[in-house]
């Protein structure tokens, strides 16, 4: 058995696998004692295994279906409950290729209960005991898709916008608290997601695909550099300042009392 961290546990989610499992192995290295979150629990187990022996950190496991609300109940009584939590990755999920109008809405309905939903949740249980605790992270993995819907499926793309809003919205409330979040934007990453989603990973150029090694590197660099949104494929970072600082140009205009003039209302109605 290892020794307490003194950087504490950090909690992923979708751990059994790709992104999770490879962001359980970095953190890991890096000294963080483990809980891993997901349904296959003969994955976890072996991986909760592997990482204690290769680093001897300290790693748990909650099976636990994040499309049910029980299952995130589970994980909500974990991050409520253990005041060692220092980091949660809510990094699992799901996606889809298919277009809208080919899509079952049923598992529409499971993709936003997780990729949404159970993140949305997971992340409203651990924020306040972070608050109270004067610190703590928490990672949200988006996607590219989130600025670039047309790439994929809507529903999915829509889930993607939502994390990164949200990761903007937390930040803006939670920063001066002591709580560092983060929205992590990958691209496409060589994982089993793409098996999942309708589109084997093979069928996309060698040049447009990260692995996930590389991914989260990346992504946990971004995090020391201090960045809010992290591109790991982005050369510039400068290009996403301009982006975000072309959203926050509009504010001024965003609420007025009459419509622009442009639309010709004032002038109808007088
Ligand atoms: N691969 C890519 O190209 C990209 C991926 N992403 C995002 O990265 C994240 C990780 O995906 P990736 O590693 O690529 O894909 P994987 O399919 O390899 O991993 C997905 C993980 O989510 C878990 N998961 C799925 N459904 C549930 C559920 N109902 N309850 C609990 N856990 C669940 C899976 O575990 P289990 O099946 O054991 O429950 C698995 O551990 C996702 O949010 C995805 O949207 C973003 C951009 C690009
Ligand atoms: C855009 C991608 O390639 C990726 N699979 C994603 O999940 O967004």
């Amino acid at each position: 058995m290892g020794s307490v961290s003194n950087k504490g546990k950090a909690v992923v989610t979708g751990a059994s696998s790709g992104i999770g499992a490879e962001y359980a192995l970095q953190l890991a290295v890096r000294g963080y004692d483990l809980i891993l979150v997901a349904r296959n629990r003969a994955r976890l187990d072996a991986l909760a295994a592997r990482l204690n022996g290769m680093t001897g950190r300290q790693v748990e496991v909650v099976e636990a279906d994040l499309a049910a609300p029980e299952g995130v109940r589970r994980v909500e009584e974990v991050l409520r409950s253990d005041s060692r939590i220092t980091l949660l990755v809510n990094n699992a999920g799901v996606g889809a290729v298919a277009p809208l109008l080919e899509s079952d809405p049923d598992k529409m309905s499971d993709m936003i209960a997780i990729n949404v939903l159970a993140l949305t949740r997971l992340t409203m249980a651990a924020a306040p005991g972070f608050v109270a605790r004067g610190g703590g992270t928490i990672i949200n993995i988006a996607s590219i898709v989130a600025i670039k819907p047309e790439l994929l499926n809507g529903v999915y793309g829509g889930t993607k916008a939502f994390v990164v809003a949200y990761t903007q919205s937390l930040h803006h409330e939670l920063r001066d608290k002591g709580v560092r979040v983060q929205a992590v934007l990958p691209g496409a990453t060589r994982t089993e997601f793409w098996d999942i989603a309708g589109a084997p990973v093979h069928n996309l150029p060698d040049a447009i695909v990260m692995s996930a090694s590389d991914m989260v590197s990346a992504a946990l660099a971004g995090l020391e550099q201090g960045e809010l949104v992290t591109i790991p494929s982005l050369p510039d970072a400068a290009d996403w300042e301009k982006y975000d600082n072309a959203r926050n140009a509009l504010a001024p205009n965003l609420s007025h009392s009459k419509p622009a003039a442009r639309f010709y209302i004032g002038a109808a109605a007088a």
